[in-house]
């Protein structure tokens, strides 16, 4: 079961309200004319214990003033210490301790009552987040579904365009993953393709929004990006995992990427832009791969 601390503007130091209760206590005993003060005092000492940890430590606080009075009123009692009158403060007394146990009682109810709502908040928080990582991730590499790059792509395609700001959108094809999974086993191919996209999110932008685009496919769009820049960073990646090897075991498994990377229009819909997209990395792969392929600007004007 998932527990929660209380909120910390609940949390009083239970050893701090106990050295306030054998000085109240001490008050009482020592002093004849603070008695009813000191008995107001101790009531809100254990009222105060609804700021404390736990439950069980609101019943410490409520028992120890209770059983701390009582043996004061007691030793007072015994050793007929002037000023005490049995009748008259062990009524006082006898009533604060029942005040006392039944406010306990009370704020002990409370308290638990809390602590299940704050473990029932945590449990939905947590469990909202776990529905919100499925419906939004892809379960093997952790990036972003293809659903929920796709509402991303639409919502970045509206915010570039009411701010006027470059996008551009790569789309990334690991080269011949056939014959790595053929070769190394399907299972160390999960392993090549969460390794890539570790990679991947290492070297591009916090800004820049990688999805996983079915298969060993990758979709990056490049938020407020020229071209240019978003070339370097595909280039950045090929750089990364050249010779870099994926596999866990260390097996040797190498991949290359064939990308197509374009720049999305104004105005234009965003499948367009990814069929557009598409048919740059279809050349890519027709070019001989480990390739990028642009369309609609030229890589010439790179810097
Ligand atoms: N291990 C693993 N393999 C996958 C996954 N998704 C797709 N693949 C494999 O990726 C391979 C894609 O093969 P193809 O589309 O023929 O392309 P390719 O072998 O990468 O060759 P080119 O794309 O032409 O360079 C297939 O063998 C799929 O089984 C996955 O989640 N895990």
């Amino acid at each position: 079961m998932i527990t929660s601390d209380p909120p910390s503007e609940r949390r009083l130091p239970v050893g701090a309200l106990l050295g306030a209760i054998v000085v109240i206590v001490v008050i009482y005993a020592a002093v004849p004319l603070a008695r009813n003060a000191a008995l107001q005092l101790l009531c809100l000492a254990v009222a105060l214990g609804l700021f404390t940890h736990s439950p069980r430590q609101v019943t410490t606080v409520s028992l120890s003033a209770c059983g701390l009075l009582a043996l004061a009123m007691l030793g007072l009692w015994s050793t007929g210490t002037q000023g005490f009158d049995s009748v008259r403060d062990g009524t006082n007394g006898l009533l604060a301790c029942l005040f006392m146990l039944v406010l306990g009682q009370a704020i002990h109810h409370f308290s638990v009552k809390h602590e299940e709502l704050s473990e029932q908040q945590s449990t939905m928080a947590t469990t909202l987040a776990r529905m919100e990582q499925l419906a939004t991730r892809d379960p093997l590499t952790g990036l972003f579904n293809t659903r929920h790059m796709t509402e991303l792509m639409n919502q970045h395609a509206k915010r570039s365009e009411r701010a006027d700001l470059p996008m551009s959108l790569g789309l990334i094809d690991l080269d011949q993953f056939q014959r790595v999974n053929e070769r190394f086993g399907h299972a160390v191919g999960d392993e090549a393709l969460v390794a890539v996209s570790r990679i991947a999110t290492e070297v591009f932008r916090q800004t820049d929004v990688i999805g996983r685009w079915g298969g060993e496919e990758l979709l990056v769009l490049f938020t407020d990006t020229e071209p240019e820049q978003a070339l370097l960073g595909l280039e950045r990646l090929r750089d990364r995992l050249a010779g870099q090897d994926l596999s866990v075991a260390r097996l040797g498994v190498k991949v290359t990427f064939s990308a197509g990377l374009v720049v999305w229009q104004e105005g234009e819909d965003m499948d367009a832009t990814l069929t557009r997209a598409r048919h740059a990395l279809l050349r890519a792969k027709h070019e001989g791969r480990d390739r990028t392929v642009t369309g609609h600007f030229n890589p010439a004007t790179l810097s």
